[in-house]
């Protein structure tokens, strides 16, 4: 494409340069070809700009920064590279891909998932809603990236936006008519969704996470709200919030230019559920709702799911389903991989893995796998961890919520990346022994997921949280395959 053609799409402060094709858009040096323009972006811990001389010798015909001085370097040093100067690297990666992709995103009606929890699990089912009706889809989550019918490993909850309007132009090609994307706090806020038109936006809560990235809950809740403000694109139309939520109650109130439609349990909704059933691998409720009622069947298990189909309930009518189709297209969803898992086994312990890694996750988590051993008077084990380098001030309140409600804790390690193993355990294990319940620590995951199997008498549970769908444990040494699932399994069939 024309490099001035793009430009006129880009908030652009000065450009030089004689007129080019470009072939191709890219923000990361590796992945650079002849051809491509390349976006240098200043992060946290590394510099594209650093990356220009190195770009250019791999062919890249345009560049465009927001330093100054690496403009200036450009002029003179590369004069035969077409070079923009503009604010924010980040806006104009998002304006250039569009143009060099031919729009995708104005192609796909988009529903956006925000929130603590529940954005993974509230993404799926609203795709198996609109695919029961027979929309196309393309979904970018946590879990994996669906292309209508194809699946692809997902990098990241929420892409760069060059990699989101790539997989959005797939989506187009193969007849997607519609996408739902999961819309991360540290997306929202590095603007990787800019100019990305939101049909329905989601919020499906907010509890303590992340404030190593946000510092506060006030600026962890300002990211999450401006999906409902817009990123470089208008507000949503229609903006669907559970207001059980005391976050989603202050976001409903000051929103003027979307429709707000609220939902929860407490029956002060527009999407409302009662009269809930649950038992493992079963969800049934009446869903009450502004334009009639209809009854719901989910094979998703426990109260926080709930909250999930009704959610993704108020997104499908949004999008022009009816209350039957949204009821079909529940019972169709199926297992989200690693969300409230039971681990397959002959023995008359459970197993669960389960993504908790939230404090409030947690004890939705144990409150769960309580209410399903109550009949039984089993009990309740529970293993995790916590990430290392991430929020910090999570870990005594995940020991806590653990501790809590459990008859056995667990503690062991979960993704230690750059930190000390036993020192995130220590700061964890400060909150498990203000409860007083017994904690077994062991570092190493696959022993403590043995140890944690091994003690369970029958009629018990098992969680094995945090790590839900993840293939690896990421430690200082590097990043080895792990599979909570597998190694349960395993023990599970040793012990049988
Ligand atoms: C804190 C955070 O969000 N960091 C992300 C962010 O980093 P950054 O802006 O600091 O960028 P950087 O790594 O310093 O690099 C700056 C620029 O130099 C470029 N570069 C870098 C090296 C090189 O050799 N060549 C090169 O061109 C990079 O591509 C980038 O354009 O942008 C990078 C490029 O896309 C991401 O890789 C990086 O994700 C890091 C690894 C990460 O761990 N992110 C997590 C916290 C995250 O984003 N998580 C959320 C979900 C959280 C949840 O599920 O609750 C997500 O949406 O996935
Ligand atoms: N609506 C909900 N409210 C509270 N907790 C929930 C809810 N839905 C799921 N959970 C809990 O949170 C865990 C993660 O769920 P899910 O993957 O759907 O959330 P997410 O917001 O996508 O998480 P992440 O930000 O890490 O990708 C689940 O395994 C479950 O323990
Ligand atoms: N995607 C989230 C959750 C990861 C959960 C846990 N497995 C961890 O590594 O902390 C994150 O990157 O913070
Ligand atoms: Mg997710």
């Amino acid at each position: 494409m024309d490099w001035n053609e793009v430009l006129r799409e880009v908030c652009v402060l000065e450009c030089t340069g004689s007129p080019i094709e470009v072939t191709g858009v890219q923000y990361d040096s590796r992945r650079v070809v002849r051809g491509d323009a390349f976006i240098a972006m200043r992060g946290g811990s590394a510099d594209g700009n650093r990356y220009i001389d190195a770009v250019i010798a791999q062919g890249a015909v345009a560049v465009v920064t927001d330093s100054r001085d690496a403009y200036a370097k450009l002029r003179r040093e590369h004069p035969e590279v077409a070079a923009a100067l503009v604010e924010r690297g980040r806006r104009a990666l998002a304006e250039v891909s569009s143009a060099v992709m031919g729009h995708p995103q104005k192609k796909l009606a988009l529903s956006g998932v925000t929130g603590t929890n529940g954005k993974t699990t509230t993404a799926f089912l609203l795709e198996a809603m609109l695919r029961s009706v027979g929309r196309w889809c393309v979904l970018i989550g946590t879990i994996e990236t669906h292309i209508g019918d194809e699946i692809r490993v997902s990098p990241h909850t929420t892409p760069e936006s060059r990699d989101v309007l790539a997989l959005f132009a797939d989506g187009v090609r193969v007849g997607a008519s519609e996408a739902v994307m999961e819309m991360s706090s540290h997306a929202l806020e590095q603007e990787r969704v800019w100019g990305l038109p939101v049909e329905v936006a989601i919020f499906t809560n907010l509890t303590q996470d992340h404030l190593d990235y946000h510092g506060t809950m006030e600026g962890y809740f300002a990211a999450k709200a401006r999906l409902f403000d817009g990123v470089g694109a208008p507000p949503p139309r229609v903006a669907v919030i559970n207001t059980d939520d005391v976050y989603g109650e202050r976001l409903a109130a000051g929103i003027e230019r979307s429709q707000v439609v609220r939902y929860g349990m407490e029956g002060k909704g527009d999407f409302v559920a009662q009269d809930v059933r649950m038992r493992a691998g079963e969800t049934r409720f009446r869903m009450v709702t502004p334009h009639g009622v209809v009854e719901m069947r989910s094979p998703l298990t426990g109260r926080v799911n709930v909250y999930n189909l009704l959610g993704a309930s108020a997104a499908a009518w949004a999008r022009g389903l009816t209350l039957d189709e949204i009821a079909r297209g529940a019972e169709a969803g199926t297992q989200v991989p690693g969300r409230f898992e039971v681990v397959p086994s002959t023995n008359d312990v459970t197993v669960v893995v389960d993504y908790a890694h939230t404090d409030d996750a947690l004890r939705n988590l144990i409150s769960l796998a309580r209410e399903l051993v109550k009949e039984r008077g089993g009990r309740v084990i529970t293993l995790f961890g916590c990430g290392g380098d991430r929020d910090r001030t999570k870990r005594p309140r995940m020991g806590t919520a653990a501790g809590e409600g459990s008859d056995l804790v667990v503690l062991t390690s979960d993704n230690p990346r750059s930190e000390e193993p036993m020192a995130i355990i220590e700061e964890a294990l400060a909150g498990v022994k203000e409860t007083g319940t017994k904690c077994i620590v062991e570092e190493d995951r696959a022993e403590a997921i043995e140890i944690a199997i091994r003690a369970a008498r029958a009629g018990d549970i098992v969680l094995i949280a945090g790590k839900g769908h993840e293939k690896v444990q990421i430690l200082k040494g590097g990043t080895v395959p792990f599979d909570d699932v597998a190694v349960a399994s395993s023990v599970l069939k040793e012990i049988a």
